[in-house]
């Protein structure tokens, strides 16, 4: 897929979470959760297919949602036997795996025809969607289809954020100094103030660090046989190997990452505050299949950040869980996604 020009993107990136913050208003941030899905999700099929969700119970939407649900269901290695013991994949015949793999097909060309249709036809709110250029570019189908699902990691760094406001909030007064001394009170930030906002660009390096979306990554598998260095050791890893770089390991590294379990935007600052210039992530991936979309996430979760905290003071609630009636627990322990309890927070 060619890399996202993101740039193009960012007067419907700055609307969307615009909108997030009218629904968090509305509802004093009772559907947090819900909203940042709906504008991951919007941001995406916006630019890829002209498909703008503003209220997030779009049935299109919701098809995404359930295709995206489903694949995640295929994915796991607990979802199949075929998924550990990929041979078995050479008994002929209508074995249970092969069946459910054929409906999630169907179901995604079926969404798949839609979301292009619209696109290429021009149905779309008059935008150049990515799926069109592509489609006018004779790109493989494969990388239109791609676009369906991009949305759900965005989502969760989201989710990631709040999690980090809530158990490590000693930050955020620093945060909202920065945005306030720049941006004043009179108006949301925008685009032009991020290279004058080095904490805020900390934050997001920070959300991709400590809980990476993709913990584990995404399994690649080599193409020929390879030795690999590591602490003084050579192991061969042959050819056809499936190997997964896991990437939380990797961002929780203790000679990298002091106090790494720690959320700590100012470790990504140097001595004059401004940011380190040796960055790297493995949030992203790696190598030739290593994630394209990256410019358009980064602005994502920028804005957003940049936003909210211009907003809204994010904190614990201070109502007990309903479920409980004790004080809501929140789960530091794994991805934001894990802590059912963390759909109640204060905004
Ligand atoms: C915070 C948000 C995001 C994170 C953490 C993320 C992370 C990743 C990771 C780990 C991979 C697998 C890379 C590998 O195989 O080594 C990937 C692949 C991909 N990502 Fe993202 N991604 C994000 C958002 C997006 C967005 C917004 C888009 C599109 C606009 C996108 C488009 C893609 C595509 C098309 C691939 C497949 C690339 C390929 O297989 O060649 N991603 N992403």
């Amino acid at each position: 897929m060619a890399s996202v020009r993101a740039g193009e993107t960012e007067p419907l990136q700055q609307f969307e979470t615009l909108l997030t913050l009218t629904h968090l208003l509305d509802d004093g941030g009772e559907n947090w959760f819900h909203h940042m899905d709906r504008e991951s999700a919007s941001m995406v099929l916006a630019a890829a297919f002209g498909l703008h969700c503003p209220t997030g119970q779009e049935p299109d939407l919701m098809e995404a949602f359930a295709y995206i649900a489903d694949f995640v269901k295929l994915f796991t290695p607990s979802a199949s036997i075929i998924n550990v013991l990929p041979f078995l994949d050479m008994i002929p015949g209508p074995m249970p795996w092969r069946k459910r793999a054929q409906t999630y097909r169907k179901h995604e060309a079926a969404l798949y025809n839609k979301l292009i249709t619209r696109a290429v036809s021009g149905e779309a709110s008059g935008m150049n969607t990515w799926a069109a250029t592509f489609a006018s570019e004779d790109k493989p189908e494969g990388d239109q289809r791609q676009l369906m699902n991009q949305f759900t990691l965005t989502a969760i760094s989201l989710h990631t954020f709040i999690l980090a406001c809530i158990l490590y909030p000693k930050w955020i007064p620093r945060a909202q100094r920065e945005i306030d001394a720049i941006v004043g009170e009179d108006r949301l930030p925008s685009f032009k103030d991020r290279p004058c906002l080095p904490f805020v660009e900390a934050i997001v390096r920070e959300t991709l660090r400590w809980r990476p979306a993709a913990p584990f990554g995404v399994p690649h598998q080599s193409t020929a046989d390879n030795v690999v260095e590591y602490k003084g050791k050579e192991y061969l890893l042959p050819k056809g190997s499936v190997i997964f770089a896991v990437t939380v390991a990797i961002e929780h590294d203790q000679e990298r990452f002091e106090n790494h379990d720690v959320f700590l935007p100012e470790r990504f600052l140097d001595d004059t505050h401004n940011l380190k210039s040796d960055y790297e992530t493995s949030a992203f991936g790696f190598g030739r299949r290593m994630c394209p979309g990256i410019p358009f996430a980064e602005r994502a979760l920028w804005i957003n950040i940049a936003m909210m905290l211009w907003t809204f003071n994010i904190r614990r609630s201070d109502e007990p869980d309903p479920k409980t009636g004790l004080p809501f627990k929140y789960d530091a322990s794994d991805s934001a996604f894990n802590g059912e309890a963390l759909h109640k927070c204060a905004i």
